[in-house]
């Protein structure tokens, strides 16, 4: 069968607090899957649930197919890091993952492949206890991979990262993709999956509020709108808006144009001689097309609960 996490209406309370209210989607294999939403969505207990850390009260979460307790070699099927913090500090990051690998029946040689792979060759005799947030996500990616696993699941692994560490993380999830593997990756920063999530299911209360490609949602989030560079924003503004436009200064010098084509623009603003170095159709980011989805799915929310 296909390498997946299959997700089925997943309940859970806690006390008062329903932290999962019919969660349901699959991780597909061959793509990066982002798994986005605002604090208390449930993703994180989602992810526990999958690892069977939490038991859901009802719903089903699968692994290739199975419960993640029935698995056979589990680190061989799923890798996970979901709280790179919790370590031994006084081990280092090689002793943690030989000690990881022994306990799998894993070679020592899969060890030393992974420390490579994360980049954590020049640190992995140091004790764990002094690296930094960054060093421990690389050395928890580490440990996820030692099973070389077809599945792979990270609770927001950038966290900590500097730039460069962004970057490598960017690159390395595209490529274990790209390696034909199902990957879901949570995420507060929309900014950290541009480019890198090729789909996405996004959470609010407990539940999937949109789960679509990358590419529908942010050319649903673009919309016709046209992107115009210009040194005279006031000027333009006020000539496109006479024409019927609607007009947002997106940043300095960039204007965001509604409802006039972009030969309309050309033609309005040559007629009135306002300078002009650019006119390009506009490309939602995917944090608008994020902001967009939350802000319909807030509006239906507050609907459903003013009507009821
Ligand atoms: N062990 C627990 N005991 C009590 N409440 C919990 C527990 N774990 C989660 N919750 C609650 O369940 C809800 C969902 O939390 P969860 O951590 O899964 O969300 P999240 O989407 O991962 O949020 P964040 O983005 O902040 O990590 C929240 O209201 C949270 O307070």
């Amino acid at each position: 069968m296909e390498a997946t996490i299959e997700v089925t209406g997943l309940r859970k309370r806690f006390g008062q607090a329903r932290a999962l209210d019919g969660m349901t989607f699959t991780v597909a294999p061959g793509q990066v899957t982002g798994f986005v939403g605002p604090n208390g969505a449930g993703k994180s207990t989602t992810m526990r649930v999958i690892l069977g850390l939490d038991a859901p009260d009802e719903g089903t979460a699968l692994v290739n197919g199975k419960p993640y307790r029935r698995l056979r070699q589990p680190l061989s099927q799923l890798g996970a890091l979901l709280d790179a913090a919790a370590l031994q500090p006084s081990r280092s990051a090689r002793n943690h993952l030989l000690w990881l690998a022994h306990s799998q029946g894993l070679s020592a040689g899969r060890v030393d492949e992974v420390i490579g792979l994360t980049g954590l060759a020049a640190v992995a005799k140091r004790k764990a206890g002094g690296y930094s947030l960054g060093m421990r996500q690389r050395l928890g990616i580490a440990a996820a991979l030692l099973g070389d696993p077809p599945v792979l699941m990270m609770d927001e692994p950038f966290n900590g990262m500097d730039p460069e560490g962004i970057a490598w993380m960017r690159t390395f999830l595209r490529d274990l993709a790209a390696q034909g593997r199902a990957v879901l990756v949570s995420s507060h920063l929309m900014s950290e999956l541009q480019d890198t999530a090729d789909h996405l299911v996004v959470a609010g209360r407990g539940k999937v509020i949109a789960d679509r490609s990358v590419a529908d949602l942010i050319a649903a989030a673009s919309g016709e709108r046209v992107q115009l560079r210009t040194t005279a924003r006031a000027d333009a503004m006020r000539v496109l808006a006479n024409a019927g436009a609607e007009v947002a200064a997106t940043a300095p010098d960039v204007l965001t144009i509604a409802r006039l084509s972009s030969e309309r623009v050309v033609a309005t603003l040559t007629a009135d001689r306002v300078p002009f170095s650019e006119v390009s159709a506009h490309r939602a980011t995917l944090e608008e097309a994020y902001m967009e989805l939350t802000r319909i799915a807030d509006a239906v929310e507050f609907r459903a609960g003013a009507s009821s």
